[in-house]
């Protein structure tokens, strides 16, 4: 047993990193706990294909408050994105090609139908008690894809507009995806621009770096936990060497498929021990290529289950040659470490691409993530993740995947981090707050 820490921090992505910061820049003792020998979680900026690369998590925005305000404090700004100009995709059993605004005036009045009643449901985002859920929380996607009775292009053609958003329609709830277009005004477009355009310039790893720098807690990386307890009076963790660390109070903030194989004391409440059960259905693997020559940029759509590659875009130039991101639905579908089967599934869209190299991070089966962004299953969003973000005794839960307006990203995990920062705060320091 180690002396007492304030606080015990488990897991080091965005939202970890956030809570042990701001918790050891107002004076308390912090200890953050790291399974990996990196921080970063399922964010990963790294050397990849002779350049640096996001492998990970990516995209933010100026309408982030959390991150942005992140971005500024550190003087960091984004990258201009690539316009793309060129569209491929798979519907009803064939390849098209057109402009990518043409594929965008053939998806809008199916993305208008399928969004119609987004912000009817959610009236006011930043308060689920103002939803009006009912009528859709136990509700999939599909379910909502099958109620509109579309031809099979016509159904093809709007889940390519939701992209990688939409890999298990059968599991993943629609509440998310309305809630998700009612914080952006009812807008996909917006949405779409938010969620996937704009990358930190020099990746998400020159934030993560400004954060720790400034951060004074203890980073202790290689440090799996495997349970925390709370015992009415202080906080104990137990590393997975058995190893026992003493808090007066603890921040997981881990992701939600790795809580099934960790401990907590007491029990936490029925609905939350079911969502861990559940789990996150999102089971993804991002893919870098690199292309051989400055090629015309172009975007590529299909949907989940009808071709291992789901989403695909040009993103950058490199020495003369075009870096192109893919995102797969189904890890097991695709090798993406195979130059060659990645060149085979792109050419089936594009003919003559020349794939040079590729690599690949498979998040499904990372054993410190398990999954990939979260996408709630029936009604998990308004029910269990609220629940857990209330502090459980000693206990405070933090991360993307229980966030509330920032649902499933980086700007979610640190507006988790933060609240979870502040609560631990006031409880050591004995304010009463409302
Ligand atoms: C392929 C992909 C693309 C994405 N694209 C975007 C995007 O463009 N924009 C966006 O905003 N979001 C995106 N996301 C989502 C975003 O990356 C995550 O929501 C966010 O980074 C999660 O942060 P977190 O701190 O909540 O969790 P994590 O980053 O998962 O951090 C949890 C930490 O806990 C550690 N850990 C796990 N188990 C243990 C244990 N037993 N003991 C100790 N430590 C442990 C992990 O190693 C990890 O470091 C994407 C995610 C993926 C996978």
């Amino acid at each position: 047993m180690t002396d007492l820490y304030d606080v015990a921090v488990i897991g080091a992505g965005f939202a970890g990193v956030t809570a042990a910061r701001d918790l050891s820049m107002t004076g308390h003792s912090v200890v953050l706990l790291e399974g990996r020998d990196r921080i970063g979680g399922r964010t990963w900026w790294s050397k990849a294909l002779g350049v640096d690369l996001d492998l990970g998590g990516t995209y933010v925005h100026w309408t982030q408050a959390h991150v942005w305000r992140e971005l500024k404090r550190y003087g960091i700004g984004l990258a201009t994105p690539m316009p793309v100009s060129k569209a491929y995709w798979y519907a009803d059993g064939a390849v098209h090609a057109g402009t990518w605004e043409q594929l965008h005036q053939l998806a809008t009045p199916l993305v208008d139908r399928f969004f119609a009643d987004a912000r009817t449901h959610f009236p006011q985002v930043d308060d689920l008690a103002a939803a009006d859920i009912g009528a859709i929380d136990r509700q999939t996607i599909g379910d909502r894809l099958d109620a509109l009775e579309l031809s099979a292009h016509d159904r093809d053609v709007l889940v390519n507009a939701m992209s990688i958003l939409v890999c298990s329609e059968r599991e993943q709830g629609l509440a998310q995806l309305l809630f998700w277009c009612a914080i952006c005004f009812g807008n996909w477009s917006a949405f779409k621009e938010i969620a996937g355009h704009w990358a930190i310039e020099g990746g998400t790893g020159r934030l993560l770096d400004a954060m720790s720098a400034e951060s004074k807690a203890e980073l202790r990386l290689s440090t799996p936990v495997a349970a925390v307890d709370d015992n009415g009076h202080e906080v104990t963790v137990t590393l997975r060497d058995g190893q026992r660390i003493r808090a007066r109070r603890a921040v997981v903030a881990l992701p939600l498929n790795m809580l099934s194989e960790f401990s907590v004391t007491p029990a936490l409440p029925q609905p939350v021990r079911a969502m861990i059960g559940q789990k996150n259905p999102i089971m993804p693997s991002k893919i870098w290529v690199r292309i051989k020559g400055e090629i015309e940029p172009f975007v590529i759509y299909a949907p989940a289950g009808k071709h291992p590659i789901n989403t695909a875009h040009a993103e950058r130039r490199d020495h003369g040659d075009t870096l192109v991101v893919c995102f797969c639905s189904d890890p097991s579908a695709l090798d993406g470490n195979d130059r060659e089967a990645v060149q085979q599934a792109l050419r089936d869209f594009i003919p003559n691409i020349e794939v040079l190299e590729t690599v690949c991070q498979d998040w499904a089966n990372d054993p410190f993530s398990k999954g990939g962004w979260m996408h709630h299953r029936p009604g998990n969003l308004t029910q269990a993740a609220p629940m857990m973000r209330q502090p459980h005794g000693r206990i405070h839960f933090a991360g993307a995947d229980i966030a509330p307006i920032g649902v499933g990203g980086i700007d979610g995990a640190i507006e988790t981090g933060a609240k979870a920062a502040v609560d631990v705060a006031r409880a050591l320091n004995g304010a009463h707050h409302p």
